[in-house]
């Protein structure tokens, strides 16, 4: 069967678990996470502050450094297996087919070689192009993220945060790929221009046709700009569904709890109710359901029996007891 069929996720990751191999033992970030992404899609990956978003994204370019190790899982990207990759196919799939923009990426320009210089290099780093060429690939990729080609003989520090995160992100869509991971591409910048540059990023999406696996902390900035969601909770998915089914109906107690934490998604008079606690220490989990300590639903089998995945239609899961009572 031809495995590069349309009907086919651009991205399957299945059962992905990564490791921290700490001097005091080892440290699941990643356990047993699947997701699918497809052509032209948003995933939006959300999840309170040490959920382990990023370690997973950076395990699917497999970016990730020692301590950090994959433990087990498959990656498919169009059928290919990423994580049996050698060095050599990795180098050649890394940017072409999935490009990944950090949070203080914008902060990783060089600050001695001009946006020009740095848009062409990327682009010569990878494709047989002449310089000249180059540039005016570069100054076509500025005048996409909404900067003006002038702009290519500027230094970074000439260039305010936002335009230098939008030169990073021209930079990300240098080689056309398919997949674009954005890792809080926009938390160190302010709200106007966080939305401006997302909004921008979701026309280049409709024209281009990219996909975008999306992570932040920010539920109420995801609602707006992706697809689908997936929740993740002390390195496991807890809910995944469209962003508007997600909206309407969640169905686990702690993407409740994140909905009713964002001020934005519940109405200025909405009360805000914060998920009481913090995260559990991934060296010391509590047994059955990883939730329940904080969950305002838990029931006594919640705090010994792990929950199983349900489903609530073809594309809404949901990882609770409460779904089987
Ligand atoms: N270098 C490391 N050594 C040991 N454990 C680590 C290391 N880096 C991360 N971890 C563990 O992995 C977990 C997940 O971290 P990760 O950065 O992926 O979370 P995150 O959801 O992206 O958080 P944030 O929103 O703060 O970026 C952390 O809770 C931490 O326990």
């Amino acid at each position: 069967m031809d495995n590069k069929t349309s009907a086919q996720p651009l991205l399957s990751v299945r059962d992905l678990r990564v490791e921290y191999m700490t001097p005091g033992g080892s440290v699941c970030a990643v356990d047993g996470v699947s997701f699918d992404i497809g052509r032209g899609e948003v995933l939006g990956l959300a999840g309170e502050s040490g959920s382990g978003k990023s370690t997973a994204a950076q395990a699917l370019l497999r970016l990730l450094r020692p301590p950090a190790v994959i433990t087990g899982g498959q990656v498919l990207f169009e059928g290919e297996d990423v994580l049996s990759m050698n060095d050599a196919q990795l180098r050649a799939f890394r940017w072409r087919k999935i490009s990944f923009v950090f949070q203080s990426a914008m902060n990783a320009l060089n600050p001695v070689l001009t946006i020009g210089e740095q848009i062409a290099d990327a682009i010569q780093a990878h494709r047989p192009v002449k310089k000249a060429e180059a540039f005016d690939r570069a100054a076509s990729l500025l005048k996409l993220v909404g900067i003006d080609s002038s702009r290519l003989s500027s230094f970074p520090h000439q260039l305010s945060g936002g335009m230098r995160q939008r030169v990073v992100i021209a930079i990300a869509l240098a080689l056309d790929p398919p997949l674009m991971i954005m890792d809080e591409p926009t938390t160190a910048l302010d709200v106007v221009v966080q939305k401006e540059i997302l909004q921008q990023i979701t026309e280049l999406k409709n024209k281009i046709g990219f996909s975008i696996l999306f992570i932040t902390h920010d539920l109420s900035l995801l609602m707006e700009f992706s697809t689908r969601i997936a929740i993740l909770y002390a390195g496991r998915l807890v809910e995944v569904a469209s962003a508007k089914e997600l909206f309407h109906s969640p169905k686990h107690p702690y993407t409740r709890g994140l909905l009713n934490s964002a001020p934005s998604l519940r109405g200025p008079r909405g009360k805000l109710v914060g998920i009481p606690g913090s995260p559990p220490d991934l060296r010391a989990l509590p047994p059955g359901c990883r939730f329940h300590p904080r969950c305002p639903e838990a029931m006594a089998h919640c705090r010994s029996d792990v929950p199983d995945v349900r489903t609530f239609g073809p594309d809404h899961l949901s990882v609770c007891h409460l779904h089987s009572r």
